[in-house]
């Protein structure tokens, strides 16, 4: 859904004009639309809880896309499931209003302290990602004389055709269990003390614009259902992660409702098992922009360079992973000549762009708009060269709600302490 509107040559998300909300909480600035969160969402459930649907399926929101506690909360009040990855993403959701037993917990390296707090707040389900995990996680119930219900995370070495730093279901990669080990793990978890299983998960990457990776990691997912049945385990659902892509400039990815009815139309012939799914990008990335203000314009004699508040520290997707995202004006500006040029922050980082080669009319002083920002941005956010984080806004109609205020120096080195002074002798 397309969030931005232009009114009167002033970029707008739902009824506020972007320069409102700089003028009220200063740049940089992360801007969140409810509406199109929503609307992101029910593109989801629409499909997967209707009428005509019996099987308990599930969309489980991948919370590191945005953990912040208000877009917890909108996701909550609609019934949402969440995909985790640390005991403080179950705290945020239990913060937010999430309900435990729609937490599925994923994650290689979960801890002693992250396994008994899941078991506490009794979560839906563990994604185990190996089998030392899965021993740990038996121990760690037996003790507390409770149960575990997980799903094994296995490795279906499919090529995701995406960045390689975000491709996570081929054989090199650290997530899951080897296909090829997947029946003798489920077995050994059958007989563990402290385990119930449940169903099977996989997650193959992320920004996926093909619709072919998702079916060729499903058909080896139902493979080893069928095996599993074969040997006396009988699952109820197969999680099949997040990881659908969104248009950041040309993409095309499958549509919602198409990627949803493919997978669900090959599981017609397994009446009995749920679908889940674990979103992120796809519920916020188009649900947010950030707002920067240009401090100076710098020519060097060969190349131009758009001199911007916003680093890499608040929005790390560009220097990291080269990725594309596309940058605006958010108050038409005919006064000015197009420059072509970096859009660059302030951290001393050559890396530190939001924007290569990019034509703008801008002059200092003006904001732009970055978008396709909602995912994978404030979360990824630091406080390199001590960098106070970004305020983040929520729009709802024509209100703007302060969700997280821009922090402060003193949250920033919160918890550092002096030494006490030595003197020279
Ligand atoms: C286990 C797991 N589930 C879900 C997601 C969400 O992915 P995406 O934001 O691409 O939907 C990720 C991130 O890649 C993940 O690692
Ligand atoms: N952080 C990545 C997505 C990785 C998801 C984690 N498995 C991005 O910004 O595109």
């Amino acid at each position: 859904m397309s969030i931005i509107k232009e009114v009167k040559g002033v970029l707008h998300l739902e009824e506020v004009a972007l320069p409102a909300v700089a003028e009220k909480f200063a740049t940089p600035c992360y801007v969140y639309s409810r509406a199109a969160i929503t609307a992101n969402w029910q593109a989801f459930s629409e499909q997967l809880f209707n009428e005509n649907s019996e099987a308990p399926h599930k969309v489980c929101f991948a919370v590191k896309a945005n953990s912040n506690l208000a877009v917890l909360q909108v996701l909550a009040e609609l019934g949402a499931g969440f995909d985790v990855v640390s005991g403080g993403e179950i705290a945020r959701v239990l913060r937010a209003g999430g309900e435990p037993a729609n937490i599925v917990f994923s994650g290689v390296a979960k801890s002693d302290a992250e396994i008994r707090y899941a078991l506490t707040q009794d979560i839906g389900q563990f994604n185990v990602e190996s089998d030392a995990e899965l021993e740990r996680i038996s121990e760690i119930a037996s003790a507390m004389n409770t149960t575990a219900r997980i799903s094994l995370r296995v490795n279906p070495d499919v090529d995701a055709k995406t960045h390689p730093y975000i491709a996570t279901g081929l054989e090199d990669n650290k997530f899951g269990i080897p296909m090829q080990n997947a029946l003798t793990t489920y077995q050994r978890a059958a007989v563990l003390p402290g385990i119930e299983i449940v169903g099977a998960d996989c997650h193959i990457g992320s920004q996926l614009t093909e619709l072919e990776p998702f079916l060729a990691a499903l058909e080896r997912m139902l493979a080893l259902v069928d095996t599993l049945e074969e040997n006396g385990i009988t699952l109820r659902h197969i999680d099949m992660g997040g990881g659908l892509g969104v248009t950041y400039t040309d993409e095309q990815p499958p549509q919602v409702a198409e990627y949803i009815q493919a997978m669900l139309k090959r599981l017609q012939d397994y009446p009995h098992l749920a679908l889940y799914l674990e979103p992120g990008r796809a519920i916020v990335a188009n649900a947010g922009v950030l707002l920067t203000r240009v401090e100076y314009l710098k020519f060097n004699g060969h190349k131009h360079f758009i001199m911007v508040d916003a680093g890499m520290n608040d929005l790390l997707r560009p220097a990291l992973y080269q990725a594309h995202h596309n940058i605006v004006n958010v108050e038409t500006n005919s006064s000015t000549a197009a420059i072509t040029g970096d859009v660059v922050g302030p951290v001393c980082e050559t890396g530190d762009f939001l924007g290569q080669n990019r034509t703008l009319k801008v002059r200092s002083g003006d904001l732009l708009a970055v978008k396709s920002a909602g995912a994978y941005g404030f979360t990824m956010s630091s406080n390199y060269n001590t960098r106070p984080k970004p305020a983040e806004v929520m729009i709802d109609g024509a209100q703007m709600h302060l969700v997280r205020a821009r922090e402060t120096l003193e949250d920033v080195w919160r918890g550092e302490t002096l030494i006490p002074s030595t003197s020279l002798k």
